[in-house]
This record gives structure tokens, sequence and C-alpha cells, in this order.
């Protein structure tokens, strides 16, 4: 089975005051971030799809330039500005199954920690018991329509019905009647992901600040652990040679 990521980077980021697909995080910009934790997901395999805004200026997302293997990256337009995201899911998704890919995870931009883990579970779920459309989390009292695994081909023509009816948001596609749906508990979906990193979305200033002050700490905290093995290293070594 073919598997694909989709990343949405339209939108206003009216609350962030600033594009954010540009928010700079740990030296690269955000978009490049996420598309890399995605590709490590998709083990650089397949298709990355990035639905922009018309004429959004975005980072380079050249698959050399990222260095990501086999990966193919596309980047297409919202056809209908300034609708929602379901407008950019309906379009990336098209463009996903007209190249041959079955499934696809779909997720915001603004997740700096989207894990790896938490993508491959929910494609694993989505392959379950004869295949499913839809597979989408539910946690901390709401679904997650973006941070969800879809069928491509069935799910674009789904998406394009519900914008047909002015019913503009995602979750409604969960309620399909010719889709096969389900949702993940949070329980299932924190033995993947602990702390629900991946569900972690920057909308505001103060949201970015906490998550680049979160990262450096957890940085702080590898580093030193690594510095502390080294340390346990020598002193092993000075024992073997005593
Ligand atoms: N392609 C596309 N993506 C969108 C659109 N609207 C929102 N998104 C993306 O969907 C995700 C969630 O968007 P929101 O945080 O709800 O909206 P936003 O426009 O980014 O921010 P606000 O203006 O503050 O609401 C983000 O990754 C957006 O880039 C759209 O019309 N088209």
């Amino acid at each position: 089975m073919r598997r694909g990521g989709l990343i949405l980077c339209g939108g206003r980021s009216r609350r962030m005051g600033q594009p954010k697909a540009w928010l700079d995080f740990g030296g690269e910009p955000l978009l490049v971030r996420v598309a890399r934790r995605l590709a490590t997901a998709l083990e650089n395999q397949g298709l990355l799809v990035v639905v922009a805004a018309p004429h959004q200026n975005l980072p380079d997302l050249t698959a050399d330039h990222l260095r990501l293997g086999g990966m193919e990256i596309r980047l297409v337009h919202d056809d209908r500005p300034d609708r929602g995201p379901l407008v950019g899911l309906a379009v990336g998704l098209a463009e996903a199954a007209r190249r041959g890919i079955q499934r696809v995870y779909a997720t915001s931009v603004d997740v700096p920690f989207l894990a790896a883990d938490w993508v491959r579970f929910l494609f694993d779920r989505a392959e379950e018991e004869g295949g499913f459309d839809v597979v989408m989390p539910e946690a901390q009292g709401f679904r997650h329509p973006l941070a969800a695994v879809y069928c491509a081909a069935s799910v674009a023509w789904a998406a394009e019905r519900l914008i047909a009816a002015d019913r503009m948001r995602p979750v409604f596609l969960l309620d399909q009647p010719d889709l096969r749906g389900r949702t993940i508990p949070e329980e299932e979906l924190r033995r993947v992901d602990p702390a629900l990193a991946t569900l972690r979305n920057l909308n505001t200033p103060e949201d970015y600040e906490r998550a680049l002050a979160d990262e450096s700490a957890a940085g702080s905290v590898e580093r030193a652990a690594l510095a502390d093995s080294a340390d346990r290293d020598d002193s092993a070594s000075g024992c073997e040679t005593g």
C-alpha cells in the first residue's frame, strides 16, 4: 500500500500574526521541520503533498534540499481560497489519489512535535479489519481531523460533497455514510505518544514561545544525558585498563 503525507499550510495565521510555515524552529522553518518529521514516519518514501493558499510564499521544499531520499514532494494550491482547511484537504487528497497514493496522514503545519510513531500507528489502525476511510484521534474532549489518516480517493469525494453543501468542518468526514470511519481513543494514543505532543499546535505567539522553551529544555536534558553517559564510558574504560 502506498502511503502519503499531507500538510496544510494555507490559512491566515491571524492569531500568530505572522505566517506559521516560516516560524523558525531549531534553525529551520516550521514547515520544513514538520515535512521532515512526516517524511521520517513514511520512511522517506511515497508522496508528500503541501497545500498552500494561492500565491503563498513558502520555504524551499525540494526533496534534494531536505534530503528526503526517494520521497516526492508536490506543492498544490487551494482552488477556493479562504474557505478553510476542508478545501485544503479536498485538494490535497485528490492530488494524492491522482498519484496513486491510497492513504494519507493529514496534518496542519503548526505541530513542531509531530511524532513518527503516532503517524505509523494511525496508518496501522486504518489498515485493520478490511480497511477504514477515516481514522481520527479523539483526545482531550475533541476529535482531531488535522492529525488523522484518510483514504485519498473516497475522502476527496466526500470532502467535495461537504463543501458543496457548505458544511465546512473537516470533522464531518467522520459521519459520512459512504465512508468507513473510526475514532481512536486517548488511552490508545497515549501508548504511542504519552504527552500527546503531536496534537500540540501553535496558534499564538505565546504558544510559539512556550514550545521553543520546551524544545530548548528537552535539548539541554538530552545533552546532559549524553555528557553523563560519556563520563560513565570514560570511567568504565578506566576500570578495565586498571
Ligand atoms: N490549504 C489551506 N490550509 C488552511 C486553510 N485554513 C487553515 N489552514 C491550515 O489548517 C491548519 C489549521 O489552521 P488554523 O490554525 O485553524 O487557522 P490559521 O489560519 O492557521 O490561523 P488563524 O488565522 O489564527 O485561525 C493550519 O496548518 C493552516 O495553515 C485554508 O483555507 N487552506
